[in-house]
């Protein structure tokens, strides 16, 4: 890793910071919402500040980084001999404000599997900029991982989905992309990857198939689906019209997640899996006294989480053979 002192922007402020090797101290920042813009930029410098921070303070080396959707903490409870790091000892880490996202980045086995876990996300409904809602992936990259799995917990759209089903992405919209808000919005650092990243390929074909595989051996692939999820900016749920508009347009699931995630994942070399835990049925029709609720979001999950643990282990198993296969 580089020696040298490179300025970079901060949170708007200009700054200098020694890259690693490092012993001087993080200067104090915990992110809130309320203290976040869409110029809060993590300089180059800063994420490996934060990589560093943790690496020194677990022996665990990951390859794979997990990121917990709402309700699907219970994914990081499983990890052994885990040191586990709440966002707000972290320095210059934003904090959890959702129910469901405990806040927590997790360093531990699972399966006897080097890992980290991101138990909580940002969003931007929280008030935080896209690219410091996805700024853990860039650290998960320098604390060595190569792959990315993200969990969300997302409305059924295709009318084929019932609760508790599984969803594999293939592909998603970046709606708020079209707006020309993306996690890599402002200047481009080509240390981490290059201005104008493909994203045709986002979610690995190669992942895709291994999860089908896995449903099948595990007897879901009547409750798995492989298909479109959106983001969202929330945190309100959507209209019927809205719904109505997406289902067109060929969207099966509805989020406010891990669009801008993978973003960044792809920017920065990751390969990246994803699923979504349909954790509600989208309400398509005005005749009807159901109403979306948060509470059924992270029930479902709660009650899924035998059979989510189980999936993402095999994941986990089949992406550590994977690297092991391409470092031979
Ligand atoms: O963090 P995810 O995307 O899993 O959480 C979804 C989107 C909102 O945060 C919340 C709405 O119930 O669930
Ligand atoms: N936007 C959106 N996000 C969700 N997360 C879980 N369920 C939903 C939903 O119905 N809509």
């Amino acid at each position: 890793m580089p020696e040298e002192i490179i300025p970079g922007y901060f949170n708007g402020n200009v700054v200098n910071s020694k890259v690693a090797g490092n012993s001087s101290p993080i200067p104090p920042r915990t992110p809130s919402p309320t203290t976040s813009t869409s110029l809060d930029i993590y300089t180059y410098e800063t994420i490996i500040e934060i990589a560093n921070f943790l690496l020194q303070r677990t022996s665990i080396r990951p390859k794979i980084g997990i990121i917990c959707g709402s309700g699907l903490g219970h994914l990081a409870e499983n990890l052994t001999e885990a040191d586990s790091f709440p966002y707000e000892e972290i320095p210059n880490f934003p904090v959890s404000t959702v129910a469901g996202h405990a806040g927590r980045m997790v360093f531990g086995y699972l399966n006897g599997i080097e890992v980290m876990c991101m138990q909580g996300r940002f969003h931007y409904y929280e008030g935080y900029a896209l690219s410091t809602c996805s700024m853990p992936v860039r650290v998960m990259k320098f604390c060595g991982c190569t792959h990315l799995i993200a969990t969300n917990a997302a409305g059924g759209l295709n009318s084929s989905y019932n609760v508790g089903d599984i969803m594999i992405v293939k592909d998603h919209i970046n709606i708020m992309g079209f707006a020309g808000n993306s996690p890599l919005q402002g200047p481009n650092d080509h240390r981490f990857g290059p201005r104008f990243p493909p994203m045709n390929k986002a979610y690995d074909p190669e992942l895709i198939e291994i999860a089908q595989n896995i449903s099948k051996e595990m007897g879901m692939e009547n409750d798995t689906h492989t298909g479109v999820y959106i983001c969202l900016g929330g945190p309100s749920y959507e209209t019927v019209a809205e719904l109505k508009m997406w289902s067109i347009l060929g969207v099966d699931a509805v989020g406010m997640s891990t669009v801008h995630e993978v973003i960044t994942a792809r920017h920065c070399d990751l390969k990246v899996f994803a699923f979504s835990l349909i954790t509600n049925k989208c309400i398509t029709e005005y005749e009807t006294e159901e109403e979306a609720n948060h509470e059924e979001v992270i029930t479902t999950g709660s009650k899924r989480q035998n059979v989510l643990t189980n999936f993402v282990t095999r994941m986990v198993e089949n992406i550590n053979s994977l690297i092991i296969n391409d470092s031979m």
